[in-house]
């Protein structure tokens, strides 16, 4: 038996998703939770739904965190790490409001979240925690004693996050054709945000156009190629890239879309590509279809040879990693020295976002931060 490791003064680990239908007729009341109050055109919604339908309504986004939670208590059943796990969705059973009362129920008085968005931005860090707000809320009026609520740091450069999507690159080049495989370009990709919302992500640092959305991607792409070139040899230009636009037409995201991007790699002579999704944890909807269905079919009308790297998903280096950041955020609360683990260029972000971090077009209370009203 390992020693047992110390993650006081939190009593349990939260997992904090997003929540996917689990068949058709889950589809269209997920989408109304998703896009309660939030402008979504209907034609993106209906179109968005059959994204959905084509995989018998089913999102591939519950199982892959069913599979996470096996992976994290695992991890820390090996390790000699007694916390207790939970999970909880913004948008879909098992709903966060009735998991924060599961875990009062059980005595939880500290708890500590992992969302399964590893970067800055509205829509991956503060809604989450508007999220938390709102369940907390509603527990305090039906007169529940709520537990302590805090956020783990962004771990899109930890270690444990990075080394599943090299190998997963190297697979995906080793899985091309080998007359295309050292001419391969690297697309990373990640979830297209409007360009204002990018720009105001994370502290108002400055991390110049783009915020620390893109600055934070870059810093993964960045890392990920050079460790790829490394490995195998090859120096493959490389492009940080965007997926899954929605919104009004004249409101400015991120670009370019990836399929764009394709077209112009083709154009341009470019032999392959390989498509990395940095900026999802999990195989996603967005995965499965924007990249494995609607950017796969359009380089093959381009005859433009693709292949889509992994996600991290429930890797035991990516559970590993869960447990390395538990205990830093645990002894750095006891007030313990720490030195967080951190790669790429950036290094470690915060661990409390800031008043104002990544903010809201209407600003709204959010829990688990310098803003939080619970405290
Ligand atoms: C940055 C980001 C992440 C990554 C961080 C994170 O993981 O949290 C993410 C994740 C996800 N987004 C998801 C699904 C959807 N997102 C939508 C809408 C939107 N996402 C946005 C951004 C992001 N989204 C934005 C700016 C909008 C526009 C409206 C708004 O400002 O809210 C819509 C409405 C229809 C549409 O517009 O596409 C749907 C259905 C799913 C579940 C997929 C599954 O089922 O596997 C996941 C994991
Ligand atoms: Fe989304």
């Amino acid at each position: 038996m390992p020693d047992a490791l110390d993650s006081t003064p939190y009593d349990a680990l939260l997992l904090l998703s997003f929540g996917g239908p689990e068949g058709p007729d889950d589809v269209v009341p997920f989408l109304e939770n998703v896009t309660r109050g939030r402008g979504i055109p209907k034609e993106r919604l209906k179109e968005v739904g059959q994204h959905y339908f084509l995989f018998g309504g089913v999102s591939p986004i519950n199982a892959q965190n069913r599979a996470l939670l096996d992976a994290l208590r695992k991890d820390f059943a090996d390790h000699g790490l007694d916390l207790p796990v939970y999970w909880g969705n913004r948008n879909w059973a098992p709903y966060l409001t009735d998991t924060l009362r599961e875990m009062a129920a059980d005595g939880r008085r500290h708890v500590l979240v992992l969302a399964t968005s590893a970067y800055a931005s509205y829509s991956g860090c503060r809604q989450y925690r508007e999220n938390l707000a709102d369940a907390l809320g509603t527990l305090r009026d039906e007169g529940v004693d709520v537990p302590k609520v805090d956020k783990l740091r962004h771990y899109f450069n930890h270690p444990g996050f990075l080394e599943p999507m090299v190998e997963g690159v190297l697979d995906s080049l080793a899985d091309l054709p080998e007359d295309v495989r050292d001419g391969a370009h690297l697309a990373f990709t990640t979830h297209s945000i409007p360009t204002s919302a990018a720009d105001t992500s994370g502290p108002a640092e400055d991390h110049g156009d783009g915020g620390a959305y893109v600055a934070q991607h870059l810093d993964v792409a960045r890392f990920v190629a050079d460790a790829v070139r490394e490995r195998t040899g090859v120096d493959r230009p490389w492009q940080l890239v965007y997926q899954s636009r929605s919104g009004a037409p004249h409101i400015p995201w991120l670009e370019p879309d990836i399929c764009d991007h394709l077209e112009e790699r083709h154009a341009a002579g470019v032999p392959a590509v390989v498509m990395v999704p940095i900026g999802f944890v999990s195989d996603h909807m967005e995965v499965l279809y924007d990249l494995d269905t609607e950017a796969t079919a359009k380089a093959g009308e381009l005859g433009l040879p693709v292949r889509r790297s992994a996600t991290v998903g429930a890797d035991p280096r990516f559970a590993g990693a869960v447990r390395e950041l538990v205990l830093e955020r645990a002894a750095a609360e006891r007030g313990l020295p720490v030195t967080p683990c951190a790669l790429g260029a950036l290094g470690a972000s915060h661990d409390v976002c800031p008043v104002g971090c990544c903010p809201a077009r209407a600003p709204r209370p959010a829990a688990a931060g310098a803003d939080s009203p619970y405290a």
